[in-house]
């Protein structure tokens, strides 16, 4: 039997500023996101047909700001129940930009397939001059449809770049070059064709040990973040809301403030975990033991993670363990 001439791709829609909507084509910055149906998304790009066997489902639809650790796990299991579906050959999810980087981590994470999972937002809603919705839908529909992006772990494609969903981060907030990853991105797609130039060193989507599955809920992982001056109070705030691990995101590697090391040392002997990243804007790099004795205090790095997805990365691996040298392992391996 032949195999059939063109892939079929489901696109997951959750909303965001490709759903969205403008009052005028002068409003770039000035919209409602999360307004237009996936049906209407597609029949708006009708080059579409031409890469795949495209098939919409609305999934929410939401500004990103407000996705829940329920909405990641209601779309982690759809993307599951449909990457086991011999009639789907790669699935893309539109989403807004401003958590696309966790959402697309968390799914690099849980989901168990090497079929093409690509997410995809925009800068500029549908009704603006210059959108660049439609092609960067195009784009994510002509990479999951493809063999070769197969087994690269979830994707995320804006302004023609193919960047690993574990690496990428929503660096500038008003221009289309809006992503960018610290090690560059994987490939180029250009006219519906992609141009691999690298690959993720990191265990994702086959070869990780978790899988959406086996999680039936997210536990509560709180964000504090550093600044001169700091003191205690966020981080006693958010152990006493029952934060299980605190992300301290601190200055250069990770850094501690002399006036909230005490309070850390203390939370982590009530059994809070304390995961030490950093708030250097174009890719922090945290070490053990240096700027302060993580031995010691029994702390995590967060290595390269920004801080928003050693979040992710601690919730999926609080599902397994409460080991701190394990959750340490987990860090340096994903
Ligand atoms: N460019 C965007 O998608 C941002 C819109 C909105 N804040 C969201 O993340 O959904």
């Amino acid at each position: 039997q032949e195999a059939p001439a063109k892939p079929n791709v489901i696109i997951l829609a959750t909303g965001g500023t490709i759903a969205g909507a403008g009052a005028s084509a002068a409003n770039s910055a000035t919209y409602t996101a999360a307004k237009v149906g996936i049906d209407q998304l597609i029949a708006g790009v009708p080059e579409l047909s031409q890469l795949a066997n495209v098939r919409g489902e609305q999934v929410m639809q939401i500004a990103s700001e407000s996705i829940t650790n329920d909405n990641l796990l209601q779309l982690g299991r759809r993307v599951a129940e449909l990457a086991d579906s011999k009639d789907v050959d790669g699935i893309v999810i539109t989403h807004g930009t401003d958590t696309l980087e966790e959402t697309a981590y968390f799914l690099d994470l849980v989901e168990k397939t090497d079929k093409p999972i690509v997410v995809v937002g925009s800068m500029r809603p549908g009704t603006a001059m210059s959108a660049d919705g439609m092609l960067n839908l195009y784009n994510a529909v002509a990479v999951a449809g493809s063999k070769e992006a197969r087994g690269k772990g979830v994707l995320v494609t804006m302004n023609d770049e193919i960047q690993s969903g574990r690496d990428v981060s929503k660096m500038m907030n008003i221009k289309t070059e809006a992503f960018k990853s610290p090690w560059g991105p994987l490939g180029m797609v250009v006219e519906g064709k992609s141009y691999w130039f690298r690959l993720p060193a990191k265990r994702h989507t086959m070869d990780s040990e978790f899988d959406i599955k086996n999680i039936k809920s997210l536990p509560n992982v709180g964000i504090a973040y550093s600044y001169g001056n700091v003191d205690d109070t966020a981080y006693k705030a958010l152990a006493q809301s029952g934060a299980k691990a605190i992300i301290h995101v601190g200055t250069g590697n990770g850094s501690v403030s002399s006036r909230v090391v005490p309070t850390l040392q203390a939370l982590r002997k009530d059994g809070v975990q304390i995961i030490r990243s950093s708030h250097v804007n174009a890719g922090g790099f945290v070490l053990r033991n240096a700027e302060q004795p993580d031995d010691k205090n029994d702390w995590v790095v967060a290595h390269d993670l920004n801080p928003q997805k050693a979040r992710i990365l601690a919730m999926v691996a609080l599902t397994k363990t409460q080991d701190s040298k394990e959750l340490q392992r987990i860090f340096w391996e994903y």
